[in-house]
């Protein structure tokens, strides 16, 4: 098998780190498989827990005794075990996974026409899902919201990833990537295997790494529709939303969160793809069915 570790142009990659690289291919194993729940041990150990205190701080708060010879040896041997073992424990990957991960080739898992995906991308209450639906309606698309499939994946019972979602969620922020991908991809083969081939992939990607991953692993996209909407507008729609969505994300404080995140976060990624001519912008702040009448000559002309 050949070791491609990464073909990310040298720019992109120089961004990220060398880790992220070696990292990506945990993706292809299913949700379940014994990688997924390393990586998202992982990913809860990180957010949830403190790294538990060294005990040399402890040991330096208690007078010593007289006759501690003995036991300030001892105390110095567990401060330096303690030591390395915290650091260790901030080393992100035990060895054998980031091993497995090299090895495992970066070839997409479809090919552009086994799978075509369009990009659907916009700030929080731009219409992206209120256009998906419309188009569900009238031709042969796949919908597959990444916001909806995280908010399953949340209030699945037994999830292991469930309160981090919602933690994510909550705050504005972006899920890691490794759980998002593994949704959508667990979602294409689903519907690719009954025969499905085109797919409106709403609210993703929404930061760099899960731009770049998602192409280099499961298939590079069509192209991206980019619902363009001022954030007053956004706002209103959000609040109004918010009256009967039973989101936890949409109500003011989320929102201004989701906001800021969409402009730092995810714009970086809508100019990536517009530097590759990839980019159809939709001006949304119109009629639900003007803004369609767009989005549909968008469609015609790009798939
Ligand atoms: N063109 C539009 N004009 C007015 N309201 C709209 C329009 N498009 C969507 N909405 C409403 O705005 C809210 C946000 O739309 P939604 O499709 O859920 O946005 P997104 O998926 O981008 O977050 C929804 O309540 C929806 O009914
Ligand atoms: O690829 C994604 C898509 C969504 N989200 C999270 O899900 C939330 C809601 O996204 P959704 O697309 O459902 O709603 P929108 O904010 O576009 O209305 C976002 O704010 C993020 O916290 C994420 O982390 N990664």
């Amino acid at each position: 098998m050949s070791f491609i570790i990464s073909s990310v142009p040298c720019t992109i990659l120089a961004r990220s780190s060398t880790r992220y690289a070696l990292r990506v291919p945990l993706l292809f194993r299913p949700l379940t498989s014994r990688g997924f729940h390393a990586k998202v041990k992982i990913l809860q150990k990180k957010k949830f827990h403190e790294p538990s205190k060294p005990i040399r701080a402890e040991a330096v708060s208690t007078p010593p005794s007289r006759n501690s010879g003995k036991s300030l040896l001892l105390v110095a041997s567990l401060a330096i075990v303690t030591t390395i073992a915290s650091f260790l424990y901030q080393k992100d990957e035990p060895q054998e996974f980031i091993e497995e991960e090299i090895k495992m080739s970066q070839t997409p898992e479809f090919t552009t026409e086994q799978v075509k995906v369009i990009f659907v991308l916009g700030g929080p209450g731009a219409g992206k899902g209120t256009q998906c639906a419309k188009l569900v309606a009238d031709h042969d698309f796949v919908h597959l919201s990444a916001g909806d499939l995280l908010r399953a994946e949340q209030a699945r019972e037994g999830s292991e990833v469930g309160a981090l979602i919602k933690h994510y969620i909550t705050e504005g922020l972006i899920v890691p990537q490794e759980i998002t991908i593994q949704l959508l991809n667990t979602a294409i083969k689903e519907n690719y295997s009954k025969g499905r081939q085109n797919f409106l992939i709403d609210g993703f990607p929404r930061k760099m790494d899960q731009a770049i991953t998602f192409e280099e692993i499961v298939v590079p996209s069509r192209f991206v529709l980019f619902f363009d909407c001022p954030e007053s507008v956004m706002l209103e729609r959000l609040l109004e939303r918010g009256k009967t969505s039973g989101r936890d994300d949409d109500n003011a404080e989320s929102i201004k969160k989701r906001f800021k995140t969409f402009e730092e976060t995810s714009m970086p990624v809508v100019e990536y793809f517009a530097k590759q001519d990839k980019v159809v912008k939709i001006v949304c702040d119109k009629s639900v069915n003007e803004v369609y009448a767009e989005v549909e000559t968008a469609i015609e002309k790009r798939l």
